[in-house]
């Protein structure tokens, strides 16, 4: 018997990186989380020691930083795709990268020059993978809190001895969404697509009467997929944040849906992925 490496990769992960724009008055500023990790022939590494082919983590953060002001931050998916070609390229041994980036927005306070406030939990994100055989750019976002308080329904269900789920024709429906999709070329606008996306997401939940959380998110992703041609494939997760009419009865009060227990859990987890049927194959895009 024999025992060997398996697959490996390593980086350092969550370097947080403010980048402000201070050339005018008018501050910009970038609030990002950067993870990198390097793949390639590390096996020596790991079997005898030897760490001749090993690009510290260390070195990888100082490249984040670096390269933020060497090159600048535009969209996540370029600052990703930057900074995974230079360690492909720079570095002997490896011969894959890949750099997950979450974006945290700050809005101006009452539009002031140097003053912002973060919005919410809403993340933007982004993982670009470049390897051999090719380049994969997965963005999304996560934390998206939304919630509507009628236009959801749930019935019809199937039912066996366990089941006591009343059917219900209105009810509040709520989730913290995960999108993440699947871009099927590199030569996008990132940030047209992302807010195009967004947006559609969120007037489809608003929109559309819901059968079930399934039903909604299959949806966004049709008309993710039918509106942007430069997406091949869209996954969400999607955890039903339940909200239960209190009984009020024992107190001699009515309640038509207007009072609720927002429950923490335990909740549904609704996971979809919606595709085209001639979707260019993913290789290593949703490698962990
Ligand atoms: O939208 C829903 N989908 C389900 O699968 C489910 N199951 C459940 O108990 N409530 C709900 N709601």
């Amino acid at each position: 018997m024999a025992i060997v490496l398996g697959p490996n990769q390593y980086g350092k992960a969550e370097t947080r990186l403010v980048r402000v724009y201070r050339d005018t008055p008018r501050h910009q500023i970038r609030d990002l989380n950067v993870s990198t990790a390097l793949r390639g022939d590390f096996e020596a590494a790991h079997t005898t020691g030897d760490q001749a082919a090993v690009l510290p983590t260390d070195s990888q953060k100082n490249t984040v930083f670096s390269l933020a002001k060497e090159r600048g931050v535009g969209a996540i998916e370029a600052f990703g795709l930057d900074l995974a070609r230079h360690f492909v390229a720079e570095t002997p041994a490896v011969s894959g990268a890949r750099v997950e980036i979450d974006e945290y927005t700050w809005d101006r306070i009452h539009g002031h020059d140097h003053s912002f406030v973060r919005r919410g939990q809403e993340t933007r994100t982004t993982v670009v993978t470049v390897d051999k055989a090719g380049i994969w750019v997965v963005s999304g976002l996560k934390d998206l809190i939304v919630a509507k308080t009628t236009g959801s329904e749930f019935h019809g269900f199937y039912k066996d001895r366990y089941t006591t789920l009343p059917e219900t024709t209105d009810r509040v429906l709520a989730t913290s969404l995960i999108a993440r999709w699947r871009y099927a070329r590199t030569d996008v606008d990132w940030n047209n697509s992302y807010v195009g996306i967004r947006a559609l997401l969120l007037a489809t939940f608003s929109d559309v009467h819901s059968l079930a959380l399934q039903h909604t998110l299959y949806a966004m992703g049709e008309i993710v997929l039918q509106k942007h041609s430069e997406v091949a494939e869209i996954r969400f997760s999607a955890p039903n944040k339940h909200h239960f009419l209190v009984d009020l009865s024992p107190f001699g009060v009515d309640n038509p849906g207007e009072v609720f227990h927002a429950a923490d859990r335990p909740y549904g987890l609704i996971e979809a992925t919606v595709l085209r049927d001639d979707a260019p194959n993913p290789g290593t895009a949703w490698l962990p």
